[in-house]
């Protein structure tokens, strides 16, 4: 059996009251398993980034535990959990949201700063070699394309050697060349960099390079896709549109 990264039990998160609640996850069950890409797909609204936020200890569920390597996020007070989400959780955004006053090596370093934790040199240039950054190291963001920063923004979520690597529609802002470039690292992220990645995303030529996808309809998970073709992977949220 696969090593758990994340373990999301029961997990329900409702906006608002009375009649104008929204019931965003109904009873979601749902692990992550260690040095896989898993893709979570899904119709608009149907819960995907509701999902997202609670496993990243970003939002607290309305009920329902949330494990990462067997910490309960659930049981942290606010400061603890943004310790754990600094120190254990990566996050790849649609946007990059690189600091562009900084290089790009620094931009991957800040986690490390910030968390006032030395460099692995040894990890750092592993890092750098798998996403091929070395030409962008001493560029800032504005010099670099879309799909070079959001290379940087990836080896920025992989610096602190986190439990898991969140990545919030992180092909959305680039063309198809790009975005398989990033998906590929993504893919290697978890294959050579031995890491564990979320995807979450629309894009089904996305959730083709997951190991694993899972369909969100209405809050649920409703169904699993094991080493789909992204073709295999377009009809299946139509379906759940119904
Ligand atoms: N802060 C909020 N307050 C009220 N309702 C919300 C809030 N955030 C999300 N919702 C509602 O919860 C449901 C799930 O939203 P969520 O953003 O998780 O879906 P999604 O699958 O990520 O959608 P999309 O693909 O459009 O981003 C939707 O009905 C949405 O309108």
């Amino acid at each position: 059996m696969p090593t758990p990264a994340v373990v999301a039990t029961g997990l329900r998160k409702v906006y608002g009251r009375g009649p104008t609640e929204v019931h965003a996850l109904r009873d979601v069950d749902l692990t992550i398993h260690k040095g896989q890409l898993t893709a979570i797909m899904g119709p608009s609204g149907s819960g995907k980034s509701s999902l997202m936020h609670c496993l990243a200890g970003l939002d607290r569920p309305s009920a329902g535990t949330v494990t990462v390597e067997g910490t309960d996020l659930t049981g942290l007070d606010e400061r603890r959990r943004t310790d754990l989400r600094r120190d254990r959780i990566g996050f790849v955004f649609q946007q990059y949201n690189l600091l562009p006053e900084l290089s790009g090596r620094d931009n991957v370093l800040l986690p490390l700063e910030i968390a006032g934790r030395r460099t692995d040199r040894a990890w750092f240039d592993r890092i750098v070699a798998a996403l091929g950054i070395g030409p962008h190291l001493d560029r800032r963001p504005t010099e670099l394309s879309g799909g070079q920063q959001q290379r940087i923004a990836i080896a920025r979520a992989l610096i602190t050697r986190p439990a898991v690597v969140f990545a919030d529609e992180p092909t959305g802002n680039l063309d198809s060349a790009a975005s398989r470039d990033v998906l590929e690292l993504l893919r290697r992220s978890t294959g050579s960099l031995g890491r564990t990645v979320v995807v979450v995303t629309h894009d089904p030529v996305a959730a083709g390079y997951a190991d694993r996808v899972v369909l969100l309809a209405d809050g649920r998970v409703a169904g699993e896709l094991h080493g789909s073709t992204s073709q295999d992977i377009a009809v299946e949220p139509e379906k759940l549109a119904g």
